[in-house]
C-alpha cells in the first residue's frame, strides 16, 4: 500500500504540529521516523493511520484518504506509546477484539508472542505493568499483520531484554510476512540497523527522507590535530565540533566525504551513527538548514 503525503499540515490552534510535509513511502519497507520531542512524529502517525484529518493538504493510502475509511483502516495498525486498553478486559478479550478488526490477524503469531513476552492471557488489563501493556501493544501490532503497521515508541516500560526480543520478532515477522513498518523511536542506536529508510522531522517539518545507508555514507567524524581538522573541514558542512583529550573532533554531513582524503590530512575518520546525526541535525541552533 503506497503512502503519499502531499503538503500536509496539521495545526492545533496556531501551532503547526506537522508543517507542509510531502513524501512518498513505498510498500514493504521498514521506516524509522525520527525527531526530537515535539517534532510532530505522533501527529504524523495519527494522520497516516486515519485517526485524524490534516488541516491542509492530504494523506493518500493507495490513492484514498484513510480518515473514516474502513476499507483502508482495516489494513493499518497504529500501536501507541500509551495504549489505553479498555480496563477490566482480559488480555485474551483485547486480542479477540483486535482479531475482529484486522482481517489478516494471525492467532498463531499472537499466541507465540504471548509466550515470548511471558504474558498470561487471563490477566486483566488493569493488572498490567507499563512494560506488560507495551508487550500487549506489540503483540497486537505484529499479530495484526496489517499491511501498514505503525509503532509509536512501543517499548515504554520494557527492559532491555524485552526490547531486544521485540526487535528480533519484528524482523522475523517482517521477513516472513513483508509489510510496511513505520517505527518511531528515541532509542535509535538500538534499532537503526532495522531501518531501510529514515524520515527525520524537526519542528513539524521534514528535514530529510533518505535510505539509512546513504545517510550514514554521507556522514563523517574526523579527529586529530586541531589545525589539520580545520584545514580538512574548511568549506564542508560541519554539524558539530568539540575538543576531546587535546584532539579536535568534527562531525560532517554531505556528498563526497572521503575517508581516504581525511587520512591524507593525518586524521582518523569514520562514519557517524544515525543517532548522532539525528541529534546534531536537529539542534535548535542549526536554524533553518535543510538537508533534504
Ligand atoms: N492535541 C493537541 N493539542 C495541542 N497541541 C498538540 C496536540 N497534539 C500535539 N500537539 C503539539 O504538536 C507538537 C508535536 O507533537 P507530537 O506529539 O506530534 O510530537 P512527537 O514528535 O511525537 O513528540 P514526542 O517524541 O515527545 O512524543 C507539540 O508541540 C505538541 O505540543
Amino acid at each position: 500500500m503506497k503512502i503519499e503525503a502531499k503538503s500536509v499540515t496539521k495545526s492545533f490552534g496556531t501551532k503547526h504540529a506537522v508543517n507542509n510535509l510531502s513524501f512518498d513511502l513505498e510498500t514493504n519497507k521498514i521506516y524509522g521516523l525520527l525527531g526530537r520531542n515535539g517534532a510532530g512524529k505522533t501527529t504524523l502517525m495519527q494522520l497516516l493511520a486515519g485517526h485524524t484529518l490534516p488541516s491542509n493538504g492530504e494523506i493518500l493510502v493507495n490513492g484514498e484518504q484513510p480518515f473514516n475509511n474502513r476499507n483502508l483502516t482495516k489494513d493499518i495498525c497504529l500501536v501507541n506509546e500509551s495504549n489505553n486498553f479498555i480496563k477490566r478486559l482480559r488480555i485474551k478479550d483485547i486480542l479477540k477484539v483486535a482479531s475482529l478488526f484486522y482481517p489478516n490477524w494471525s492467532w498463531e503469531c499472537a499466541n507465540d508472542l504471548l509466550h515470548t513476552f511471558n504474558l498470561n492471557p487471563k490477566l486483566k488489563t488493569n493488572a498490567l505493568s507499563k512494560g506488560m501493556e507495551s508487550s500487549l501493544g506489540i503483540i497486537i501490532g505484529l499479530a495484526s499483520r496489517a499491511k501498514i503497521t505503525i509503532f509509536d515508541e512501543p517499548y515504554i516500560g520494557l527492559d532491555a531484554a524485552a526490547r531486544f526480543k521485540f526487535y528480533d520478532v519484528l524482523l522475523e515477522e517482517y521477513e516472513k510476512h513483508p509489510r510496511t513498518i513505520i517505527l518511531s523511536t528515541h532509542l535509535i542506536d538500538e534499532v537503526s540497523n532495522l531501518f531501510e529508510e529514515v524520515i527525520l522531522m524537526r519542528s513539524g517539518e521534514l528535514l530529510f527522507h533518505e535510505t539509512a545507508e546513504k545517510l550514514v555514507e554521507a556522514s563523517m567524524i574526523v579527529s586529530g590535530d586541531r589545525e589539520a581538522v580545520d584545514r580538512f573541514t574548511k568549506g564542508k558542512n560541519v554539524l558539530h565540533e568539540s575538543m576531546l583529550a587535546g584532539r579536535k573532533v568534527a562531525t560532517m554531513f554531505g556528498e563526497g566525504l572521503s575517508v581516504e582524503e581525511a587520512a591524507d590530512y593525518g586524521l582518523h575518520a569514520e562514519r557517524s551513527s544515525i543517532q548522532q546525526l539525528m541529534v546534531y541535525m536537529t539542534e535548535e541552533t542549526r536554524g533553518g538548514i535543510k538537508y533534504a
